[in-house]
């Protein structure tokens, strides 16, 4: 959207293109655009109830790389199919489309999308802000999401080696980067021929963890030709074409999964996992209150041994069939089950981290008592119960280790090395004005991440033995 354009006619020309496009959206809602919350959707007088579908979108009317005006010419490599390379294929064929103009199928809906979204990736060549802001993401799960660094680099790179075949002479990289940001921040995986994909309407609604809507496709398509039945490409047995049924031409949906008040904005959400750190790199912002933060750590960054990674990969899949493990984790105040190396919110440790912890203890301990019956113990002490003396050493190595791993990665977080540990993060925080929006997005989110950690340390330390001086 253009930054002077009259938001009103702005809005109206892409509800034009809906309905010349027979994308349909339920009378009872209405786009929305204010200048805090940009476009957004609510519900007019009336509320609407769970199970109804409040959209329908057209196959057709979706931008992708298979149907885009460079779609015949687009290399289709599997490289291009999944993950970044996805994203840098989709964000040239929608730049060939924005620079193509009123002469673009999806003119109407393009002319409604901000110019660019300003996410991390763009901060490192900015001004004074997102340059300070940058400093505070080194080291976080925000750098890890997007690798601060090298997105813009690769975004750079796919440009100068793909516009000279793809696009016109008035194309610029930067042009090119502000779409990578839209198709960041707004695209969806629609189903197996279309893949990553601009969907008009769907990209209306913001994210919330208490969302109202979410879009239905039938993934299964024919990967060739996008057919949802009976196609020449189908090597198994056929399946019957239903009747009256076009199958090439048939929609996505938004459905609504709970119900909407009247007067209110409706949510989609995004993905049900995303924490702030994915938010923030992919789509720009963080919500207050997110229950999926979490610190992660990868097996490479937990161990450089070989041994003791092959040793955990048994350890993990024996003790994974052990059906009390599920439950006795729930039992736990500081272990939950999760199948990655994580801590999350409340300071409790996922199982598999807490079994890494308990390997590289039993590597050094003299006797060798299972995974489960240390865990049992540790539930115990959790709830100041008598505990087998034995095992006491083992529930403390593990907290110990814990703990080591927080502050290691509290120390990892380059600007609080960089202050001291006296630093007021708070105080700082309440010390950037307005003027500094990504610095004080940036701050917060490290906020998150201390708080993350502090708790997980301060959860842990009743199970740390003193030292035996
Ligand atoms: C798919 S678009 C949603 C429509 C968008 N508001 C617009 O004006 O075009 C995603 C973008 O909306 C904004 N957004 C979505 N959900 C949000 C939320 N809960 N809080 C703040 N911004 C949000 C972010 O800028 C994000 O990159």
């Amino acid at each position: 959207m253009n930054s002077g354009a009259n938001k009103d006619t702005v809005i109206a020309d892409f509800q034009q293109w809906c309905s010349e496009n027979d994308v349909w959206l339920d009378d009872r809602l209405e786009i929305i655009y204010s200048p805090d919350a940009d476009i957004h959707i609510r519900t007019k007088n009336q509320s609407i109830s769970a199970s109804t579908t409040v959209s329908y979108i057209p196959k057709r009317s979706i931008l992708s790389t298979k149907s885009c005006s460079l779609a015949e010419t687009l290399p289709q490599d599997a490289e291009y199919t999944h993950g970044l390379g996805a994203q840098l294929m989709l964000a040239l064929a929608l730049y060939k489309e924005q620079l193509l103009g009123s002469k673009s199928r999806w003119h109407g809906y393009l002319q409604s999308l901000p110019d660019f979204v300003d996410l991390p990736m763009l901060w490192q060549d900015g001004c004074k802000d997102a340059k300070e802001a940058v400093t505070w993401l080194v080291g976080t799960e925000v750098e890890k999401e997007m690798s601060v660094g090298s997105l813009l680099a690769r975004a750079r790179r796919f440009y100068e080696a793909m516009s000279r075949q793809f696009l016109p002479q008035d194309a610029s990289v930067g042009g090119f980067t502000k779409a990578f940001t839209l198709v960041s921040s707004r695209a969806f995986i629609v189903d197996a021929y279309h893949g990553l994909s601009m969907v008009p309407i769907a990209d209306a609604f913001n994210h919330s963890q208490d969302n109202h809507v979410h879009i239905e496709t039938d993934f299964d398509v024919c990967p060739l030709c996008g057919a949802l039945y009976e196609c020449p490409h189908d090597d198994g047995p056929k399946l019957e074409t239903h009747v009256g049924q076009n199958h090439y031409d048939s929609c996505y949906e938004m459905v609504v999964n709970s119900p909407i008040p009247r007067h209110s904005e409706v949510f989609n959400t995004y993905g049900e996992t995303l924490g702030n750190a994915a938010l923030l790199a992919r789509y720009g912002f963080v919500l207050d209150v997110n229950e999926n933060d979490c610190i992660t750590w990868s097996m490479e960054e937990l161990t450089d041994d070989a041994d003791l990674a092959a040793t955990f990969q048994l350890a993990a899949y024996e003790w994974e069939s052990e059906k009390s493990l599920r439950p006795r984790c729930e039992s736990s105040n500081l272990v939950y089950y999760s199948e990655s190396f994580t801590v999350d919110g409340d300071g409790k440790v996922s199982h598999r981290l807490w079994l890494l912890c308990f390997l590289t203890y039993q590597r050094n301990a003299p006797s060798s008592p299972s995974p489960m019956s240390v865990l049992e113990a540790q539930i115990a002490c959790e709830a100041g119960m008598d505990v087998d003396a034995s095992l006491i050493p083992a529930v403390s190595a593990i907290a110990s280790a814990v703990s080591t791993l927080c502050c290691t990665r509290k120390a990892k977080i380059k600007k609080l090395s960089d202050l001291g540990p006296d630093a007021d993060i708070g105080e700082i925080l309440d010390g950037l004005s307005d003027d500094r929006p990504r610095t004080r997005l940036a701050v917060s989110y490290v906020l998150t991440e201390i708080s993350i950690l502090e708790c997980c340390l301060a959860e842990w330390s009743d199970l740390v033995l003193p030292h035996p001086s």
